[in-house]
């Protein structure tokens, strides 16, 4: 049997292959599993905020057209990139165990980002990062910064900005986290729905590929995943929006906080809510529900129809 991993060639994306091929070889050693290079549109437009060029779906779709005409197998995906809706025929198949969720700040001259000085420039293309900066800093300028990690960290060093921040779960994977000067907490900086999350897309009616893959599925981690995007699918939301939603399991409990604000991050909501484990994705689409009734169903129309 042979497995044909389907990778965009960034660094990351290849660690993240490279990493699903071993755990597959460690479960199943007589496994060959052959990974398949794939460039995407969203690495090819590298000089436009990805909120304005169409979003995350832009590193996804020639990699699932590529599994359409059996090219591939299996796809690994920052689950944070994958949108909400599938081809026909596709689907998620497993989620790895989550790596840290947090965001992290990247400085060569300052430890943290309360220690920036007025007018200083931090780097960010996510909206939700640059909302819930401006919330607590509207005396920090926000420039926009795109490329993959190594790009953006030699962007800093270079000095074209006083700061960065970037997912740790990336930082880590490649080796990088002794440049995080301070890791953003949840209750300061809402992660992205899904950050840290590895998810494999495979065809749905690939009985044997699914059955081998399903081994490196987390429960747990599934079970985050789901209500997140859950919440992210209710909100129709894609990276044109600062979103933010985040789950943990305490105490046997599944606690998700979901936020939404306007550009500037002045009108902000922002709310939690508890349930079982079982009612994972109805209590996504509760929260979410809850958010839109508050009134970020306005902002959110006001940001669609280019108000904002
Ligand atoms: N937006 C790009 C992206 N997609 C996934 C990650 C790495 C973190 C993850 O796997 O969730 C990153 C880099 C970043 O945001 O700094």
């Amino acid at each position: 049997m042979r497995i044909r991993i389907g990778t965009r060639k960034s660094k990351l994306a290849l660690w993240q292959a490279n990493y699903i091929a071993d755990q597959l070889k460690k479960h199943f050693p007589d496994l060959e599993v052959e990974l398949v290079k794939i460039v995407t549109k969203g690495d090819k437009i590298l000089d436009v905020p990805l909120a304005k060029v169409g979003g995350k779906g832009l590193f996804v779709k020639e990699i699932e057209e590529a599994m359409l005409r059996n090219e591939i197998d299996i796809a690994v995906h920052s689950l944070k990139d994958v949108p909400t809706y599938f081809p026909e025929g596709l689907g998620l198949v497993a989620i790895t165990e989550r790596e840290d969720p947090r965001d992290a700040f990247l400085s060569v001259k300052y430890n943290s980002i309360e220690d920036m000085p007025e007018g200083a420039v931090l780097g960010t293309s996510s909206l939700r990062r640059k909302a819930q900066i401006m919330m607590k800093r509207k005396d920090i300028r926000i420039e926009d910064l795109r490329g993959n990690v190594d790009t953006r960290i030699r962007k800093l060093e270079e000095g074209q900005y006083d700061g960065i921040i970037l997912a740790y779960a990336g930082l880590k994977r490649l080796g990088l986290e002794g440049k995080v000067r301070q890791i953003l907490q949840p209750d300061y900086m809402i992660p992205a729905v899904a950050q840290g999350f590895l998810g494999i897309e495979a065809r749905l009616d690939d009985e044997k590929t699914r059955e081998i893959v399903s081994v490196l599925n987390h429960r747990e981690s599934e079970i985050r995943a789901k209500a997140e995007r859950a919440f992210l699918k209710t909100l129709e939301g894609g990276c044109q929006v600062p979103l933010a939603g985040y789950s943990e399991i305490v105490n046997g409990k599944l606690k998700i906080t979901g936020f939404v604000s306007d550009l500037t991050g002045d009108r902000v909501f922002r709310d939690s809510m508890e349930g079982s484990l079982e009612d994972a994705e109805s209590l996504g689409v509760k929260l979410a529900e809850k958010l839109l009734s508050d009134g970020a169903k306005e902002v959110l129309e006001e940001i669609y129809s280019g108000s904002e």
